[in-house]
């Protein structure tokens, strides 16, 4: 399959050198001293799982050089997107396929502001991983998983054979029927723990030990569960407890990438997770006084972050 894997971080970085290992046609899309050393020495996957160097690396910063794509994975932070979207809509074929893995809600309603509903997918992924250095990506924990399905929840052809592909490359894969739900699903898990993390600069473990950190994360879980009810997402009733049970076994010194990019006081998805919540409940008329704590609280140091990185929102 030829693939683009736009955004070679760490998620991208990992589930792009899988699938070269398992014998696709993959294009990086990187730039910077990043890029440069991508194409200089390969792409370096450390790894529990295996370690893996894809060498040599086809890598660029251009995706306008890249033809007949079957696959594009989108893997930038919620931020970039835009910017990712404004270069694919230009070299999509017939066929092409998009998928993101950004953590949020609301991805799929920005690439189809620009791209043609037929050509998107919708996905998530589960993974702890980061660039460790130039050219080297590392998954630290957690079983990586693409969750991915069809907009309109059918098992189409081209889902079935992607379900192949990912599975080919060792790729832990859910081909779901309700994909808004796994996106809603995933979402709550992550902005139980991320902003309340960067706040307390402590680990999952270390939060969920502490009877009022505890507290916090399940009311901030709560009102995401009355905002999604009020949007009509199909959550379980025991959707809360079921993430509480999956944050509990989390391995101790779990830190979710909101989190590490707040505390190395880079740009963060803030405003995509903690921010989305509090801007919905706005919109609907539903108070979420934990969320708004949490998002104002930690919105300075964002900001901070963005005018150092000359970075808009
Ligand atoms: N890392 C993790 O453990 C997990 C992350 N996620 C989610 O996945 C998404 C990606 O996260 P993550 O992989 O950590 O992010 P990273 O910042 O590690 O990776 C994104 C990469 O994309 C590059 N990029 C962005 N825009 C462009 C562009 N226009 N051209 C070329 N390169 C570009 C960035 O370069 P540059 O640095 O120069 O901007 C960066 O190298 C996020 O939504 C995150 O929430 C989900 C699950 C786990
Ligand atoms: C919490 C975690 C690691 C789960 O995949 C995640 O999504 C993130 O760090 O952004």
């Amino acid at each position: 399959m030829n693939i683009v894997i736009y955004g070679t971080g760490g998620v991208g970085g990992y589930f792009g050198a899988r699938l070269v290992q398992a014998g696709n046609d993959v294009t990086f899309i990187a730039r910077g001293e990043h890029l440069s050393v991508i194409k200089k020495k390969g792409l370096q996957l450390k790894s529990y799982k295996g370690d893996f160097l894809v060498y040599p690396a086809k890598a660029t910063s251009a995706i306008s050089e890249v033809k007949n794509i079957d696959l594009i994975l989108i893997c930038v932070k919620t931020w970039q997107l835009n910017e990712a979207v404004n270069e694919i809509e230009n070299v999509l074929a017939k066929n092409t396929m998009i998928i993101s893995l950004l953590n949020g809600i609301d991805n799929v309603a920005v690439i189809s502001k620009k791209i043609d509903k037929k050509h998107i997918l919708g996905g998530l992924c589960k993974i702890v991983s980061k660039i460790e250095d130039y050219g080297i990506v590392n998954h630290i924990s957690y079983e990586p998983t693409i969750v991915f399905g069809e907009l309109n929840n059918i098992k189409s052809k081209r889902a079935l054979q992607l379900e192949q592909t990912f599975k080919r490359a060792g790729i832990t894969t859910k081909l779901t029927m309700d994909i808004q739900k796994e996106i809603w699903t995933k979402f709550l898990f992550i902005s139980t723990i991320s902003a309340i993390g960067a706040l307390t600069r402590a680990s999952i473990g270390e939060m969920i030990c502490l009877p009022e950190i505890k507290d916090l994360m399940y009311k901030t879980a709560e009102e995401i569960v009355t905002i999604a009810k009020a949007k009509k997402i199909n959550l379980p009733d025991d959707i809360i407890k079921k993430q509480f049970k999956l944050i509990e076994n989390q391995p101790y010194n779990t830190t979710s990438s909101l989190q590490r990019d707040m505390m190395e006081g880079k740009p963060s998805e803030l405003e995509a997770q903690n921010g989305k919540i509090v801007k919905m409940g706005n919109e609907l008329g539903i108070s979420t006084p934990v969320n708004n704590f949490i998002y104002y609280c930690l919105l300075p140091q964002e900001n901070k972050a963005r005018v150092l990185n000359k970075i808009g929102c």
